[in-house]
């Protein structure tokens, strides 16, 4: 399992310490609702801190396209960082260049600063090597803590472990070895949960997860993706037409591996995207052309939640719906705590991931009795889909 160096084979000392995390926390109007991911990161940050490393925080928050953007800003992150931590954590409002060097040379031993999102600049998710360069000038060893984005072969994610000394964070060692115990050996059936709204970056991973599940529940904006694709008018929901082929042959590739193929067969309907908005419940193939499908209706909940009885395992990324706006949150909150409730009476493993689901299982109350909950979303499904991480894979370098 730990076939790289960990930080117990790293000397921080007085060293300038890049550590990689994933502060890509749910946020609204800049303020933190689910601190999840910060809290799963404190141990590694205190353990370098404490052995007299300066800790220089490399992150990421949404996708802002290589172009500076305050809406995507990591400013609002770095307080409540430093109350969960117990001491100062810096700002940097740049994570290369002058500024970010400045900050980085004041470092004391011991002292944490965090930079701005890697992602305002275009290097970052390009992995060039004048960016590696750039970030790479700032440290002197590079720990990677941030297994929720170790499917981004990134100059932050990947490309800094060629240039400096590279060691696995706590987190990143916890994470890969509470799936392998979890997961390297499921019971089954197999039950995958997969809804959300990154239709793009994950569809293509449903097609090698077909052949290692029993069933493949779909859900939130990737339901309707396969809707559409089916010839179903999914009026003006989030939905990925360009994608319909894509899902027709994911449905192709289930039916070939023997997977049964889960989607909603009614839906919580509004025509404005905010909470108490007017909705109503209908047939999947009743969606009026000026409405967007915002949850899962009962029906669809009553068929996952008999799918979930008959599991013996369940891995799930991605909500059912709109989980953040009230009442959009119903179907997923009743399924998360279903799922909680067989894990609880030792009936079925548990295993959930990703930002918001992680967010979404919190607010079901359900966190607490899931086998395990990770960090990580579309690298947790690509972990599961048998896939090598980049970021996992250039530590074992
Ligand atoms: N039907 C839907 N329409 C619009 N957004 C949806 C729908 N269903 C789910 N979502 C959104 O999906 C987002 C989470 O998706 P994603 O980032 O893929 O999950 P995770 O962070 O857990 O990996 C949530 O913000 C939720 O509001
Ligand atoms: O939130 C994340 O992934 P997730 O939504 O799959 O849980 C990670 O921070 C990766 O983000 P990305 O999918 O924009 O690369």
């Amino acid at each position: 399992m730990t076939t790289f160096k960990t930080l117990d084979d790293a000397d921080v000392t007085g060293k300038r310490v890049l550590l990689r995390v994933d502060l890509n926390v749910p946020m609204k109007d800049g303020v933190v609702t689910d601190k999840t991911r910060i809290e799963r990161v404190l141990p590694t940050i205190r353990e370098i801190s404490e052995k007299g490393g300066r800790v220089v925080l490399l992150a990421h928050f949404g996708r802002p396209k290589g172009k500076p953007n305050a809406d995507m800003s990591l400013a609002p992150v770095a307080p409540v960082l430093a109350e969960m931590l117990g001491q100062p954590v810096g700002f940097a409002d740049d994570c290369v260049g002058p500024v970010a060097a400045g900050i980085v040379s004041a470092l004391k031993d011991g002292n944490v600063v965090l930079l701005e999102n890697t992602r305002f600049h275009e290097g970052e998710e390009k992995n060039a090597p004048d960016f590696v360069d750039a970030l790479a000038s700032l440290g002197d060893v590079y720990v990677n803590d941030a297994f929720s984005a170790a499917h981004r072969a990134h100059a932050s994610t990947e490309g800094l472990a060629h240039h400096l000394p590279s060691y696995a964070g706590r987190t990143m060692q916890a994470e890969l070895e509470a799936l392998e115990k979890g997961l390297g050996n499921p019971e089954r059936p197999v039950v995958a949960v997969v809804g959300g709204a990154k239709v793009s970056s994950k569809i293509d991973l449903l097609q090698n997860l077909v052949s290692r599940v029993d069933a493949l529940v779909i859900g939130g904006g990737m339901a309707n993706t396969f809707l559409a694709a089916q010839g179903i008018s999914v009026g003006k929901s989030l939905c990925e037409h360009d994608l319909a082929d894509t899902a027709r042959a994911i449905v192709e590739a289930a039916k070939a591996a023997g997977c049964a193929i889960v989607l909603p067969v009614d839906a919580v309907i509004a025509r404005e995207f905010k909470a108490g908005a007017a909705s109503e419940t209908v047939d999947v193939h009743a969606v009026p052309d000026d409405a967007m499908i915002l949850d899962a209706g009962p029906k669809s909940v009553e068929t996952v939640n008999q799918w979930l009885d008959k599991a013996k395992t369940l891995v799930w990324n991605g909500p059912l719906g709109a989980f953040e706006i009230q009442p959009f949150d119903k179907a997923t909150v009743a399924a998360a705590r279903h799922a909680a409730e067989l894990t609880r009476a030792g009936k079925l493993v548990s295993v959930a991931g990703g930002g918001d689901t992680v967010a979404a299982l919190n607010q079901a109350g359900a966190a607490a009795d899931f086998s395990y909950v990770s960090t990580a979303g579309g690298a947790f499904l690509e972990w599961m889909e048998g896939k090598p991480l980049p970021g996992v894979e250039v530590l074992k370098a």
